[in-house]
């Protein structure tokens, strides 16, 4: 038996693979002007194919925290691994742009192309790969990237929509886009900040049923923040609470209780 997290408020323990963890921050600081700490001592760990929701009140750090594990915010102290490379100051150019190449990422804003086709928005998912300028165009892609873009296309149910220009979709539809684009290059590690925020609740439970769904017959670690508790609770399998930049409680979905929620949002 393991602890989650060694700073939180109540220590929960859960069964985990012996494997070692896909993410594992010890003592994680990060301040944006050398003064404020927006995390202060951040330590977690989180396994291969775990599904873990972050939540807290506005300004917690919890975009903060997604951006550090994964090397897109430089941390100010403390350690970080993350597919057991170290991350930060000592991890070199190339495990960086590895690390990069094995996340996929979905935010709130999907950022689509809106003139391309929908194809090869998800094409552009390759950038990073080699002979990336083909992934401008689904016309300029290898027939092999066409294949998987088109069969990431099918996960989320709108193969039928791949030569649409992506602004002719529906915002929940254009988010679909956005998690194919971040699976088809078949990513260890998803991160998901605020995904179903800016959608109407039928299309948000319809987008975050889809990552968990994909997320488990994937075998992907799925990361994700949300305000919405019924998202949080429904689609994880833990949820890490962030209280001014610390953990609050890290602990299975299922034993998250009102007081916690109560305690975690509360000035
Ligand atoms: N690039 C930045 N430069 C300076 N300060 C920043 C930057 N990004 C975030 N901050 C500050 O860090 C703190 C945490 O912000 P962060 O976006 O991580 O919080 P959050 O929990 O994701 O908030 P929300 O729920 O509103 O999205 C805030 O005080 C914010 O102003």
């Amino acid at each position: 038996m393991l602890d989650h997290a060694t700073n939180t408020q109540t220590a929960d323990t859960t069964e985990q693979p012996q494997a070692a963890p896909l993410i594992m921050a010890c003592g994680l600081t990060k301040s944006y002007d050398r003064r404020n700490m927006v995390l202060d001592g951040i330590d977690l760990r989180i396994w291969a194919g775990e599904r873990v929701a972050l939540i807290g009140s506005n300004g917690c750090g919890k975009s903060t925290l997604l951006k550090s594990l994964i090397g897109l915010h430089p941390i100010s102290g403390g350690t970080l691994e993350c597919f057991g490379n170290p991350v930060g100051a000592q991890s070199s150019r190339a495990q960086r742009l590895q690390m990069r190449r094995q996340t996929g990422f979905v935010f709130q804003k999907h950022c689509l192309v809106r003139r391309r086709t929908v194809l090869s928005n998800v094409i552009h998912g390759l950038y990073g790969d080699r002979g990336s300028w083909r992934a401008f165009s689904h016309s300029l892609a290898p027939e092999e990237w066409r294949a998987r873009g088109l069969q990431a296309l099918d996960e989320v149910d709108l193969a039928d929509k791949a030569m649409r220009r992506a602004d002719a979709l529906s915002g929940g539809q254009q988010q679909r886009v956005a998690i194919a684009r971040a699976l088809v290059r078949r990513p260890q590690l998803l991160i998901a900040d605020e995904p179903a925020a800016s959608l109407d609740p039928v299309s948000g439970r319809n987008v975050m049923n889809l990552f968990s769904q994909l997320c488990r017959a994937h075998g992907i670690t799925l990361l994700y923040t949300s305000h919405d508790m019924d998202h949080a609770i429904d689609y994880a399998d833990r949820v890490i609470a962030l209280k001014c930049g610390k953990v609050l409680f890290d602990r299975p979905a299922e034993k998250v209780t009102p007081a916690d929620l109560k305690v975690t949002f509360d000035g």
